[in-house]
């Protein structure tokens, strides 16, 4: 069964805690974190001290989504912080020794590690990582503010990742306009984890909106 992961970006910080209790109680199964630094993308959203207090209220698995220019950087500190899993953009590295450096730090720390592809990047670009990632992130919509609406282009992706997956143990993760209609396209095409912010924080329902993602 697919796995959700609602994106606190759209959750109400001032009442944190009382989002996470309701998200879990409704059959979430990870907590999605995005990270944002004004650089990489153009909004800022929080950084590792909010994770290390969302790790203290909540046991959910915590899927950081590092859209940040120097992930080496502030890697340590969200190690610290409790997260389970680590996604940093291909498009934020320099090269491919400095690529395969930070799986191999992030692996030594011993939590799990994805890249994530915009999208207008193909997935030809991080094809050679594929045997040492846990996650591929396919980005269907341009990162940096939730709400937007969902391109038809991830299908492809999620598809050939699937396709080429053969001996490799990574799953795929799809974020970006996830709703019961496009969550079921990308279900279809192979996604094993759905992203979902908006859809989940702002629904009068929440149970019924994680449950039409299922
Ligand atoms: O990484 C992200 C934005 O860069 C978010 O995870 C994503 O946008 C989720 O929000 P929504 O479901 O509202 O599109
Ligand atoms: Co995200």
């Amino acid at each position: 069964m697919v796995k959700v992961a609602p994106s606190v970006l759209s959750a109400n910080f001032a009442e944190l805690k009382k989002d996470l209790d309701s998200i879990q109680k409704y059959g979430a199964d990870w907590i999605h974190y995005d990270v944002m630094d004004g650089h990489f993308v153009p909004n800022i959203s929080f950084g590792y001290s909010i994770l290390a207090d969302v790790k203290k209220v909540s046991d959910l698995y915590l899927d950081v989504h590092l859209m940040i220019s120097d992930p080496k950087k502030y890697v340590d500190e969200f190690i610290k912080a409790g997260a389970d899993l680590i996604t940093f953009h291909i498009e934020a590295m320099e090269s491919e020794e400095k690529t395969r450096e930070l799986i191999e730090y992030i692996h030594q720390h011993n939590k799990h590690v994805g890249i994530s592809i915009k999208p207008a990047t193909p997935v030809s670009t991080i094809e050679k990582y594929l045997n040492d990632l846990d996650l591929v992130l396919v980005m269907s919509v341009e990162p940096g503010f939730g709400g937007q609406s969902f391109q038809d282009m991830a299908i492809a992706k999620i598809k050939e990742l699937k396709d080429k997956r053969q001996d490799a143990h990574y799953l795929i993760e799809v974020d970006g306009g996830i709703n019961d209609q496009t969550g079921k396209l990308c279900k279809d095409a192979g996604a094993d984890v759905l992203v979902a912010g908006s859809y989940v924080f702002n629904a009068d329902n929440r149970q019924a909106a994680i449950d039409s993602l299922k």
